[in-house]
């Protein structure tokens, strides 16, 4: 099937793509004038903090699977088998240690950015840089997010390529700054629905058409695709049961332990309870997400794989064969690769929105309003609505950096959660596990952190080896060939070239590693923080709790066994605030005023103390 003479879109598929870009910006308009009509920060950047934990949970999910996952995902399955499956291993500690260890400390300090949390543990520094390198980690994701699905349609359809990227930058920037939080949420979950219902399309159309679910199942295991729990504990390996069970969870932690669009919904969220809940139930829904892109990699392959079409599939990039399949199958049946445009731009734009609402609340919370405190809250909204918009814009100028990038989407994804995700989530462990941690050496971790993460990052990239081509498509090859082949060792490398080729999927848990070791290090070299002066509640026991078989005045000297801080009531009226409503009251109060308000139990603890 020549790309160049198939008339891919008729008139009906148009109509349902346009039909999902004005749903969204319906969704958007709604919020924008009902409710409080975005008037206020809280309402823009918080939700009102109104939220039930469906909404939440599935727009928990749309944050971070976007066009990547289900173009990406495919692909990896198609060439290198289901190994990548395993990292739904990671996802039960992935979505529990958010649960019950990130969530409670947030939502108690009603802080309203992740990253005022470092503010109250360590200094105003320490918050202004972890910000900084949010946004880094955000703007470039946000890039990956909006060209992928166009420039992949572009390769394979001639979709045009900067129309989409305009119109899915526009729409999402619009229903963004019109609705705030709540469209976001609502537009993600009427975006998941739309992308499951898409993916699940192609997987029983490629299933049909290639013979049914036996022959599919034959062939995908003649061309050994399944693969079986591989225990290697080699970490150069790229993908084993370690790097992904292991690995993955200190991804899935960067994501929904810190991330601010995650931790954002989490504070949203009615009570902490619902919070709690909402990522319980991300859960099912991730590995259905997670199953439904590795199954669609799993009918491709068995599509192509007796035939030849490694002359078409080659010309394009690896992640626009993905789309080369969809066209192949789904084409003559109106309205399905209408279906399936629409679940790639709803996987995009439920990504990008979060993105962009993420980022203009930490510029807001953590870049300007403490700059300027007496600002009114009018202002301040509509600086919030201006700073999504710009970010949109923004946004359109790195699609055009990825375009230079030229790796698997899927792999530039976890690369920069890694590198960049990966300290932020040992600054914050820093701060919650480590009593002794101070400011310097929160500081200086995280810079080494991010330093020794772009050195191991970039010189990967420099040296990457050609390591031997994985199991190619020609089922007919025995296995035993295909083992020896594989098991070619190429001259191991060792040293920095060791160094450099280890698993991009341990790069999460080897920078949080680092940023935890050196600011210990620096924190015991520059007078470690004696326990009493710690922010309360800003700590979490987690050492305490993993020695609990220690007596307990080892327990007492060697780590912090304070439990956890107690829900803070809202937070009280300061002199300094702007005079109309409560708007973002985070708090500045000094240490009694904290104290005092430690006194009473509110209503959450004591309900999340029976839910838990
Ligand atoms: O889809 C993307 O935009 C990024 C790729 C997936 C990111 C990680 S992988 C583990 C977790 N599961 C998801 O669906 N997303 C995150
Ligand atoms: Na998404």
């Amino acid at each position: 099937m020549d790309p160049s003479d198939q008339k891919f879109f008729t008139v009906i598929d148009y109509v349902i793509f346009a039909v999902l870009l004005a749903a969204s910006m319906a969704i958007g308009l709604y919020y924008a004038l009902s409710g409080g009509r975005q008037r206020t920060t809280q309402e823009f950047l918080m939700a009102d903090r109104s939220m039930g934990c469906l909404p939440v949970s599935l727009s928990l999910i749309a944050s971070f699977q976007s066009a990547v996952a289900i173009i990406g995902v495919p692909a990896e399955i198609y060439r290198h088998g289901t190994q990548y499956w395993f990292i739904g291993c990671a996802y039960i500690l992935g979505l529990l240690i958010p649960a019950h260890i990130f969530i409670p400390v947030f939502y108690r300090l009603r802080v309203s950015s992740a990253y005022q949390y470092l503010e109250l543990r360590f200094s105003k520094a320490v918050r202004i840089c972890g910000t900084l390198t949010f946004i880094f980690q955000m703007v470039i994701y946000m890039g990956v997010c909006v060209y992928t699905p166009a420039f992949a349609l572009n390769a394979v359809t001639g979709f045009e390529l900067w129309g989409a990227v305009l119109a899915t930058g526009l729409v999402c920037t619009l229903y963004t700054t019109l609705g705030g939080l709540k469209a976001v949420i609502w537009t993600d979950v009427f975006q998941t629905v739309v992308m499951f219902a898409g993916q699940l399309a192609v997987i029983v159309v490629g299933v049909q058409k290639t013979g049914g679910v036996a022959d599919v199942w034959r062939k995908v295991w003649e061309g050994n695709r399944i693969s079986g729990l591989d225990l290697n504990p080699d970490p150069t390996e790229r993908h084993t049961f370690w790097t992904l069970g292991v690995g993955g969870v200190f991804l899935m932690l960067s994501l929904y332990g810190v991330n601010q669009a995650q931790v954002q919904r989490y504070l949203s969220s009615r009570t902490e309870k619902e919070a709690v809940r909402s990522c319980y139930m991300v859960f099912p829904s991730l590995q259905l997400a997670l199953a439904l892109s590795c199954v669609m990699g799993l009918v491709m392959f068995a599509r192509y794989c007796g035939e030849d079409h490694s002359d078409k599939l080659a010309s394009s990039s690896r992640d626009a064969m993905v789309i080369y399949f969809v066209m192949d199958m789904l084409h003559g049946l109106p309205g399905l690769p209408g279906l399936f445009i629409a679940c790639l731009f709803s996987a995009a734009l439920s990504t990008i929105s979060s993105a962009f609402n993420s980022l203009a609340t930490v510029t807001m919370e953590d870049l300007i309003k403490p700059q300027y405190p007496a600002m009114t809250e009018a202002r301040a909204t509509l600086l919030s609505k201006v700073l999504a918009m710009s970010y949109g814009l923004l946004c359109l100028a790195m699609a055009y950096l990825t375009h230079l990038m030229g790796d698997s989407v899927l792999q530039v994804a976890l690369k920069i959660f890694g590198m960049v995700g990966g300290p932020i989530l040992g600054l914050f462990c820093l701060g919650m596990f480590f009593p002794w941690a101070n400011s310097i050496g929160a500081l200086v971790g995280l810079c080494a952190g991010l330093v020794v993460a772009f050195w191991l990052g970039i010189g990967s990239i420099l040296t990457r080896s050609t390591r031997p081509l994985p199991l190619e498509c020609s089922a007919n090859v025995t296995i035993a060939i295909q083992t020896a082949f594989n098991n070619i060792t190429l001259s191991q490398p060792s040293g920095l070239k060791r160094f450099y080729s280890l698993s991009y999927m341990w790069y999460s848990g080897f920078n949080c590693t680092t940023v935890i070791l050196i600011g210990l290090i620096i924190s015991f070299l520059t007078g470690p923080t004696k326990e009493e002066d710690v922010m309360p509640g800003t700590l979490y026991p987690l050492l305490g709790k993993l020695f609990c078989f220690l007596p307990e005045h080892l327990k007492k000297k060697l780590c912090c066994v304070t439990p956890l801080g107690q829900t803070l009531a809202a937070p009280q009226r300061q002199p300094s605030q702007h005079k109309e409503g409560n708007g973002l009251a985070f708090p500045q109060e000094d240490r009694s005023s904290l104290e005092e308000r430690e006194s009473f139990l509110p209503e959450t603890l004591v309900e999340y103390e029976t839910a838990v």
